[in-house]
């Protein structure tokens, strides 16, 4: 395991939070971006300033492959944590602001990608001159991160880094992590208060409840499941590999993870390589007990009912492809049409991602 976290924090009861964040986590960091969900005031911030050394306690050992970092003081951690506010400095301009971490951080001579790139896939080129004074708060998000990738720290502890920008350009910046993961080896932790963010970026996911780690496991598990209820919007994190670029339509062929083999087509996106997650959420999904022949919708997967879950405004139908789960969410109508049973092989059918 890359990363092992053990913590108990506060030891003792001499302070004025009642708050106790406690436990033994192994994350396989190399492997994964992992994503930390939970409800506010869970303690998904404080494991993150633990982890980066912000936070000290005598009850904590981190042990990042094989170094033990857990006293170590943040400058001189491998470690590199952001969080919404980005804190840069308000009297600088954006270029000045990204010029010091390459001057004085304690990893600059390690950082494997150009200003010039990093710039580029920040779209931060027409704010170089400004001054932070100037810049709205999702500005500020992006020249944060474009300043935890100039760290040259190769974990990066993100914690809500996009909360304030457009859900368009917030895709665009999530799904930077696991392709600078694949092609650069960054390591990323992302804190979120939503599963659908978490399920466009995290292939494992970690949820804590009054700072205890409730569930832990891949992604496209636990946030089918977790998504059900909680205040959530059901979304589907699915993991697959692109074989296939289609340019006369910009499309891509994505081969989903598993024995029996289908694949989806989704809207091309440079950051589409090798391994990718894609996110689905239930109501854009719907089902069909015969093979739809000629249909504008392009995808079209055989899945298996595992779950039929009646709910007061809808019907959740929890459906099994290989070993990856999908939710559909139909009308109640529709399920009394259907009148679907479990196991039963069904289409589940949805427009390009
Ligand atoms: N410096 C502090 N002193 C005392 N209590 C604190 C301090 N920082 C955090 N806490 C408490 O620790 C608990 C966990 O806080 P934390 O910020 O880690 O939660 P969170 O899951 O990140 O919440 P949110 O999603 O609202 O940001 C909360 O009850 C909070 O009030």
């Amino acid at each position: 395991m890359s990363l092992s976290i053990k913590l108990c924090h506060p030891l003792d009861n001499n302070t004025a939070s009642a708050f106790v964040l406690e436990l033994d986590l192994m994350l396989s960091i190399k492997e994964h971006v992992v994503g930390v969900f939970g409800d506010s005031g869970a303690g998904k911030s404080t494991l993150l300033k633990h982890i980066a050394g912000i936070v000290q306690t005598r009850g904590k050992q981190i042990v990042y492959y094989q170094d033990d970092i857990t006293a170590l003081l943040p400058e001189h951690s491998p470690c590199c944590y952001q969080n919404q506010h980005g804190y840069l400095f308000s009297h600088l301009t954006v270029k000045q602001n990204l010029a010091l971490v390459l001057r004085h951080g304690n990893y600059s001579d390690t950082v494997p990608f150009t200003f010039d790139e990093v710039i580029k896939w920040c779209n931060l080129l027409p704010l170089l001159e400004q001054n932070i004074s100037t810049l709205s708060g999702g500005e500020i998000q992006r020249i944060a991160f474009a300043r935890s990738l100039l760290s040259g720290k190769s974990l990066i502890l993100l914690d809500e880094p996009f909360s304030a920008l457009d859900w368009q350009t917030r895709e665009q910046m999530l799904r930077l992590l696991p392709w600078l993961k694949a092609n650069y080896g960054i390591e990323f932790i992302i804190v979120s208060h939503s599963l659908r963010e978490l399920s466009l970026v995290a292939s494992y996911i970690v949820i804590l409840k009054q700072g205890k780690v409730i569930k832990h496991g891949v992604s496209n598990e636990i946030i089918t499941r977790y998504s059900q209820g909680h205040g959530q919007q059901a979304v589907t994190a699915l993991r697959g590999k692109v074989i296939e670029h289609i340019e006369k339509y910009q499309l891509a062929k994505v081969l989903l993870d598993g024995e029996n083999e289908q694949a989806v087509t989704v809207h091309a996106n440079d950051m589409y390589q090798g391994n990718v997650l894609l996110s689905l959420n239930a109501n854009k999904v719907s089902l069909s007990k015969t093979k739809p022949s000629l249909t504008s919708i392009v995808n079209l997967l055989k899945v298996t009912v595992r779950k039929i879950e009646r709910q007061p405004s809808a019907a959740l139908i929890t459906l099994a492809l290989n070993e990856q789960l999908i939710l559909a969410e139909i009308s109640l109508m529709s399920l009394d049409k259907l009148t679907l049973a479990i196991d039963e092989q069904v289409y589940a059918q949805f427009k390009v991602l």
